[in-house]
């Protein structure tokens, strides 16, 4: 059992942070370069807590540049990634690339990319295969509407999407996957889910891992919690033992508050 106050984790907590379509490649240096600094100053032990960044396709070869010159230890990732490998398609962006590009993550399904670009289940399966073909570590998101919260039926909509997204796909293939709970109504709106919402979700999500695979896979999987995440309110939500990080937007386009959220500890102790 996870003791989050003791400071022990069954699992290394991540904080990440998706710039989403902010930041070109200048101002995502500058961001980086003042993020590296910060975490520095603080001295953190990013074996400890990991820290990664979701930058737009066009700044990942800058990204790249800067963490290896300057032998950073965040790690980075992409926003999508395509079904394909190669061909005719013409915007999209191959896993095989973004393995070049020194890429650790890719995000698959993120509300944005479901609400948007209308990106279903299946879509997401591929997507899944297609990361884990490159070796990039598939962060799976999923999470209920509105409507969905009001009707009492968010738990029952947000597994649905679970099992949609991992169908066919087994526990070796998945080894590593992260998944991110993000309630589309908390996200970017200030609305947070409280503690309690956050850990429910996870454990429900944890416990369905078991059903589908292993119980060894689903205490291996990190579940991150994301929607309206700020350095007020991280210490609360990582409390739940089920909650093994967040996934930030707006705050992580703020160096020191992005730090700060990383710091997360800090404000668990201090408690
Ligand atoms: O990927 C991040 C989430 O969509 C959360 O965004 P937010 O922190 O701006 O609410």
């Amino acid at each position: 059992m996870t003791n989050k106050t003791d400071g022990n984790f069954d699992r290394t907590p991540l904080i990440a942070g998706n710039w989403k379509m902010n930041m070109d490649h200048a101002q995502g240096i500058a961001l980086l370069q003042k993020l590296a600094w910060t975490l520095k100053d603080a001295k953190h032990d990013f074996q400890r807590v990991e820290v990664a960044v979701f930058p737009p396709f066009t700044d990942l070869r800058s990204v790249q540049s800067l963490v290896e010159g300057d032998g950073l230890q965040i790690v980075y990732g992409a926003q999508d990634l395509s079904d394909q490998d190669s061909g005719a398609y013409t915007g999209d962006i191959s896993g095989e690339f973004l393995a070049k590009l020194g890429c650790g993550y890719a995000l698959v399904g993120h509300s944005e990319r479901r609400t948007v670009h209308q990106e279903s289940d299946e879509l997401c399966r591929d997507k899944i295969r297609a990361a884990i073909r490159h070796n990039l570590t598939p962060m799976l998101c999923i999470g209920e509407g509105l409507d969905e919260r009001q009707s009492g039926n968010h738990v029952a909509f947000t597994l649905e999407q679970l099992r949609g997204s991992l169908a066919d796909l087994n526990e070796k293939e998945l080894e590593g996957l992260v998944v991110a709970y993000e309630p589309v109504w908390a996200i970017g709106t200030g609305e947070v889910a409280g503690p309690e919402d956050a850990q429910e979700m996870a454990a429900a999500i944890r416990e369905e891992l078991g059903t589908l695979y292993s119980a060894d896979f689903a205490r291996a999987t990190r579940v991150l919690y994301g929607g309206s995440v700020k350095s007020s309110n991280v210490a609360s939500i990582l409390a739940g033992s089920d909650v093994d990080g967040a996934l930030v937007g707006g705050a992580s386009l703020d160096a020191e508050e992005f730090a700060k959220i990383a710091r997360f500890e800090q404000h668990l102790l201090s408690n």
